[in-house]
């Protein structure tokens, strides 16, 4: 591992370097901040070897003169294991200095690593690492080193996908600071666009984007000019000075006259106060109030129900280009898909093809057929029109209707609650993309960890750190459902083999994919869909069509009877049939031998809201582990398909990760059956050598669990809590695959940030822990609807054996066992503890067998 993380620090001499400049000339972009971490590391490694140094000196020079000097691989593993030996010793005498972990590639074990991907996808953020005086580095570009130029026309463009279901679960502050953040993202504005699918059609989240869209005016600009690095305003409020990049903001605000301070003061309250502006009317139109704003768009809504409307397309802002500051703001479009109380609406993953189906093609965006849509003025927008009444075949139809437009390439996915959190994002993942890869199974996606800004998610940090990484290695990491690049044509179904090294369409697939016959089967038999269709696969960009021949094209195929033939879905887009459709599609992408890309910057590029330890928590993990059986019961599902699919074994092996829940029910017998001796009076561990070798593999998982977690940097204390939860998805799946009922997604629930002006950081609270903190990691059982199983029996005399297994379970049970003795919301309900009392009146007289 620690070779290959040199390798690929060393592979970084070909390195891909995004240049971006107004003028559209190409010139050499440098990243300061990750030239000064590079800096940091390679001096920090320097006193560890010199040996090492040596080679880090190598890399900061072309490749031409040093190749000669490269070393072995078994020479670059002993000088990567003595750099991380002496910077630990270095790191244990002088107290945290730079942290090993920021040496990309080298410290693979580390939290944070910069970035871990296929070796063949290179090392994107080598473009960061430069010598440092300018003279150089224009020389480095002149001589020729394989840098990645782009002009700004030749940037491919990038739709950026939101979804959000439900208001009141997830208020639309938060969205508006997604979206916000997304917005304000370092690439040419008139690239991106950013679509808000709302799944509960309200219009309270219309109307707080329309808000957002006017504060957007004048913080994107803000946040350009400024190099602003936290671009979401309720976190970059806590503290501007920590959240500005180190360049101009700060030399403005540090060096500069009384004078520029004070303006940039004025400059700072006017936003905050806008911002407070904008979060109050979100948060203050409440109800239907606001709708008699005498706003006519509203009125759109005045019928809509979250489960029965038709769809509704606003155009929130329109990016004209033109000049001045409104010209930095890419489209913002609210779009809320057609849903029927009688049909599947295939929850997020619905949402996600609605949009992938319906906007993937607006790379460049047509002005002129929305700005007839917005003449219209009415709910009954274009879209609305070709209502259907079955929100699958609506989907199609949209797959249709979209294909008559032009194609963007590539898609951000993020949830609503999870804000960009480094504004150069997009310029990162493209890195990946646009490298010319040799390799043919090209890379479909670049995902990017999850990691939260209200609480430690400790056990998924871990997982990320451990299975994340590892994969990269392999075929690459899993889609996880948020923070993550998709490609178009990926998703539409085309696998590796059916392309060229350059890109094009092979000619068998050629045959297969554009035959007249296969296309109707999939898409629908429309002929404009067809041929668009056919572009879009081949890479082509369709033409405009005036908005005439759209509508005409439209309605053509707005009757059709092809729907239930398509395989959107089943192949294509994101996949139904799970509640974890991130996994499902995941797999359905790599079985296909695509491989995948991990970027792993620090500071995390996504931060998002999750609910910690607590009834929400569980509801969340149940959804999760839930989904991640179902899909072992897909077609996608890891255990099929052995010989056929073009996975990797060790990948495959890797996706039975999903089994993880499973773990619960030997758990829950584990936890059963020191009760159950200690009440028999029998020995649960065998005597003599046997219970040596139970007591040593038992001490071996616990510590090697605990050493992970310890490793990443969590307390003991988060080891404990991470094992409740899994149980209650074994329920839910046993309910399903008996037919009894159907799995749901339950959406998790956001907190609303505060903000807090100048005063510092001051972590945000959880809204329902209430005042008291140390209530954070109990379990509520007051309104715990699911919680039908109870797993905490002890007491008696036993073997020492069987005590400390008993108390093994009091402490991965805690949080259940905290609650047992609190009181108020966080008590027991009568109703709850006489069932608890009968199931272990039931364990009681089973076990002692009367
Ligand atoms: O019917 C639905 C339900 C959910 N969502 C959206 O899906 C996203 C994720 O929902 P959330 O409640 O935040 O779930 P999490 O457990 O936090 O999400 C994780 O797990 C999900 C799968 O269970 C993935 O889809 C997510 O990407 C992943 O971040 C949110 O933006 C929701 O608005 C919809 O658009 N429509
Ligand atoms: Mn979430």
């Amino acid at each position: 591992m620690i070779a290959r993380g040199l390798l690929q620090a060393l592979d970084s001499r070909q390195r891909t370097l995004l240049t971006l400049e107004d003028n559209q000339s190409v010139q050499t972009q440098t990243d300061n901040r990750w030239e000064g971490i590079w800096r940091s590391a390679t001096s920090h490694y320097r006193g560890g070897s010199r040996r090492l140094a040596r080679v880090f000196n190598i890399l900061e020079l072309p490749p031409m003169e040093t190749s000669a000097d490269l070393p072995t691989i078994q020479e670059s593993h002993e000088l990567a294991a003595t750099a991380l030996r002496s910077a630990k010793r270095r790191r244990r005498r002088t107290g945290p200095g730079p942290s090993p972990r920021l040496l990309p590639g080298l410290c693979s074990r580390k939290k944070n690593m910069a970035i871990v991907s296929p070796a063949r996808h290179g090392f994107p953020f080598a473009s960061s690492v430069q010598p440092k005086q300018s003279k150089q580095r224009s020389a480095i570009s002149s001589r020729g080193l394989p840098i990645l130029n782009f002009r700004i026309c030749d940037l491919p463009s990038v739709d950026m996908f939101v979804p959000t279901a439900n208001p009141v679960r997830e208020p639309p502050i938060i969205v508006a600071n997604t979206v916000l953040s997304l917005l304000a993202l370092n690439y040419p504005a008139n690239k991106l666009a950013c679509y808000v699918s709302d799944d509960g059609c309200s219009p309270l989240t219309y109307f707080s984007l329309k808000e957002t869209s006017k504060f957007a005016k004048i913080w994107v600009p803000f946040c350009k000019k400024y190099n602003v690095r936290v671009r979401a305003p309720f976190r970059y409020f806590l503290n501007p000075l920590v959240a500005a990049y180190d360049s101009e903001f700060r030399k403005d605000w540090k060096m500069t006259k009384v004078m520029s301070v004070v303006i940039l003061i004025y400059f700072f309250f006017n936003f905050f106060r806008e911002y407070e502006k904008l979060r109050r009317k979100v948060e203050d139109s409440t109800g239907d109030s606001f709708l008699l704003d005498g706003d006519d768009e509203l009125e759109t809504f005045s019928n809509a129900k979250p489960n029965n409307h038709s769809t509704i397309v606003k155009v929130v802002w329109e990016n004209k280009g033109g000049v001045g500051d409104e010209k930095e703001v890419p489209h913002l479009v609210y779009i809320s898909r057609e849903k029927r109380p009688d049909y599947v609406h295939h929850y997020k993953s619905g949402a996600m093809n609605f949009l992938v189906i319906d906007f993937s093609n607006t790379s460049i965006f047509p002005s002129f057929r929305y700005r007839s849509l917005s003449s219209s003025g009415s709910s009954e927008s274009f879209f609305a029109r070709i209502d259907i009444n079955n929100v699958m075949i609506h989907e199609f139809e949209q797959l249709r209707v979209s294909g008559l437009m032009t194609n963007a390439p590539y898609m951000l996915n993020v949830d609503c609650d999870m804000y960009a959190n480094e504004a150069d994002v997009v310029r990162q993942a493209m890195c990946v993309f646009l490298q010319k890869s040799k390799s043919p199974d090209r890379c479909a996606f670049v995902q990017f960890p999850q990691e939260f800004y209200d609480s430690n998610s400790d056990e998924l940090a871990v997982v990320q750190s451990y299975l994340g990484r590892g994969v990269a290695g392999i075929q690459g990491p899993l889609y996880c459902g948020s923070g993550c690049f998709h490609t178009r044509r990926v998703m539409y179904g085309l696998s590796p083999d059916n392309l060229e090294n350059n890109g094009d369409l092979s000619s068998s697939a050629t045959i297969e994919f554009l035959d007249e016959d296969s296309l109707a089967r999939k898409f629908g038999s429309s002929k404009e869909l067809v041929i668009s269709i056919v572009e879009a696969l081949q890479g082509k960009s369709n033409p405009k069509t005036s908005l005439t021949d759209f509508i005409e094209a439209a309605q053509m195929v707005g009757h059709c009877h092809y729907e239930h033939q398509t395989n959107w879905g089943k192949t294509l887009g994101c996949l139904y049939d799970s509640v974890a459709e991130d996994m499902n599609t995941s797999i359905g992408i790599h079985l296909r031998g695509w491989s995948s890309s991990y970027i792993c910057p620090d500071p995390p590029a996504f931060l998002g809201s999750t609910p910690s330890v607590g009834f929400e928590a569980i509801v969340q993990q149940r959804r999760w582990g839930t989904g991640a059986i179902e899909v072992l019961f897909n077609k996608q599902s890891p255990l099929r398909g052995m010989f056929s699919s073009k996975i990797r074994f060790r990948q495959r092996l890797a996706y039975l990760w999903v089994l993880m829940c499973l773990r619960s029910i030997p758990e829950l017998f584990y936890c059963l059956l020191p009760a159950y001796c200690l009440l028999r009076n029998t020995a649960l561990y065998p005597k003599g050598p046997c219970l040596a070798i139970t007591v040593t593999i038992v001490a071996m998982h616990c510590l090697y669990t605990l050493w992970q977690f310890t490793n990443n940097g969590f307390s003991v204390r988060s080891w404990i809590l991470a094992t409740c939860g899994w149980l209650f998805s074994i329920h839910d799946i046993l309910l399903k695959l008996l037919g009894i009922s159907n799995v749901g997604f339950v959406v998790a629930k956001k907190t609303t940030p505060k903000t807090m002006p100048i005063s510092g950081y001051e972590p945000i609270q959880r809204q329902d822990d209430g005042p008291n903190s140390c209530y954070v990691h109990k379990f509520e059982f007051d309104n715990s609807c699911h919680f039908r199983s109870s797993c905490h029996h002890e007491g008696g005399r036993s073997g020492l054996a069987e005590n400390c297994a008993c108390i093994l379970v009091i402490l991965l049970f805690l949080p259940f066992l905290k609650g047992l003795f609190a009181k108020g919301k966080y008590g027991i309900p009568l109703s709850t503890l006489s069932k608890a009392a009968l199931l272990a009146m039931i364990f009681v007289v089973f076990a002692v067998g009367y």
